[in-house]
């Protein structure tokens, strides 16, 4: 049998809904949340005022950030119910599957007492509500499970920061200097949200059926763990840990290219003539490669970036220096893509309320290219089959 050829593998290509949420335009290489440009929004916005703005469709007035910060701060600690659940796991578990598991059980406590299936989706305030309490407790999460595999015991939050200072409180015990704290704060905004990627369209999907926003968000991280979505950030820096030196960058890449390996960190669905969140996030790690005087960070990604781009015309996506960049911040390379999972569930929430606001069932076709139809050798059909192989379109119900 021939596949029709209007398929579209991947979906490439495909406009499947619309959004009101982002717009990633490769043509003129750029990224509009809610109408501004992303960059704008880095270089002014604290996160939490982008999460706003995401879920509301507005940056927050002065009062709307305070109340959003009240909530934020209100459930900021790690719950003991989730610690405990966490702590089951082994210690070399992956911490992508820790916060999924993590997000899981929140999802449960959340919705305890729901006794039917009918109810579970929730109403738009409800999930409002779950959308800040989740992105209030990914920090302390995420940061309790780079200091569990260290050895070493939760921080507890502090009052007094705001989600990045605090995030970085948490993970590592002391304020972050302010320089480091802007940085964490842009790459927090840039990964926030990018229309209908894989993970997103995946909690779309998701809570198309009228599932929980819960349910939503542990498939999407499911999606975004693999190494061709934000699996990548993580991905580079073992890239970077490998090649070692700048100087090693040809032969490494003499190597990994006739081996046909992915480079990863570059290449986008979308994007084909680089990422818009690219030079926001290279002037952060630029940045920080000055603040921790790393140059041969600097050196090495240079180097590679140069290389590659001269041979396959392939442009780095915003894994590429995001991965360095939090690195030099001091978190382990297992930790960058819970990072990603704690500034995506803000797009991921956002999608959810809309496609629950104007829901149609994501069910695509395929078209069918497995073996001819065959029986089951010594099947006696009985009478109601063959009515049905008769009449296919009664049987079915159609
Ligand atoms: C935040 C994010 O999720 S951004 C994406 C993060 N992912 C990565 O960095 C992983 C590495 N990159 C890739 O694998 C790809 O570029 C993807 C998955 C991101 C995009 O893939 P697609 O749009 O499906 O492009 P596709 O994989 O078809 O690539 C087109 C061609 O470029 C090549 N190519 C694309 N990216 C790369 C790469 N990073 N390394 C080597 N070759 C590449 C492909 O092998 C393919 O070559 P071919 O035509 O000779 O077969
Ligand atoms: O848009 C995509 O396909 C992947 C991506 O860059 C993102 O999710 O940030």
């Amino acid at each position: 049998m021939t596949a029709p050829t209007d398929i579209k593998k991947g979906l490439a290509g495909v406009v499947v809904d619309t959004t009101a949420i982002s717009k990633v335009n490769p043509e003129t290489n750029s990224l509009l949340y809610r109408g501004y440009p992303v960059q704008e929004l880095a270089a002014t916005q604290p996160f939490e005022a982008v999460a706003h703005l995401l879920w509301h469709g507005e940056l927050p007035t002065a009062d709307e950030l305070a109340d959003l910060r009240r909530e934020e701060r209100a459930h900021r600690a790690l719950a003991p119910r989730v610690r405990a659940a966490i702590d089951l796991l082994p210690l070399d578990t992956h911490p992508m599957d820790e916060v999924r598991t993590a997000v899981s059980v929140i999802g449960a406590i959340e919705t305890a007492g729901i006794d039917s299936v009918l109810e579970v989706g929730g109403s738009p305030a409800d999930n409002l509500a779950r959308s800040i309490r989740l992105f209030a407790a990914l920090p302390a999460i995420v940061a309790y499970g780079q200091r569990r595999r260290r050895g070493l015991e939760p921080i507890e939050p502090r009052d007094d920061l705001d989600y990045a200072a605090n995030f970085l409180w948490m993970t590592f015990g002391e304020e972050a200097d302010p320089v480091v704290v802007d940085a964490f704060n842009r790459s927090m905004i840039l990964y926030a949200e990018h229309s209908f990627n894989a993970s997103t369209f995946t909690a779309r999907v998701v809570t198309s059926t009228l599932s929980d926003l819960h349910s939503a968000v542990v498939a999407a991280i499911g999606a975004l763990k693999g190494p061709l979505h934000g699996g990548a950030n993580e991905a580079v820096q073992h890239t970077l840990d490998e090649i070692g030196d700048a100087s090693r960058v040809g032969a490494w890449l003499d190597d990994a290219l006739a081996q046909k390996r992915k480079i990863m960190g570059f290449g986008h669905r979308v994007y084909k003539r680089g990422d818009s969140r690219v030079p926001t996030m290279q002037a952060a790690l630029d940045t920080l490669v000055a603040h921790y005087d790393r140059p041969d960070v600097a050196e090495l990604t240079h180097a590679l970036e140069a290389e590659f781009v001269a041979r396959k015309g392939i442009y780095p996506n915003l894994d590429f220096p995001s991965g360095p960049a939090y690195a030099l911040i001091g978190f382990d390379t297992l930790t960058f893509t819970p990072l990603f999972v704690a500034s995506r569930v803000t797009g991921w929430t956002a999608h959810i309320l809309e496609q629950a606001a104007s829901n149609a069932l994501i069910r695509p076709l395929s078209a069918y290219d497995g073996p001819a139809e065959r029986h089951v050798e010594g099947y006696v059909p009985d009478a109601a089959a063959l009515a049905a192989a008769e009449r296919p379109e009664e049987a079915l119900g159609a």
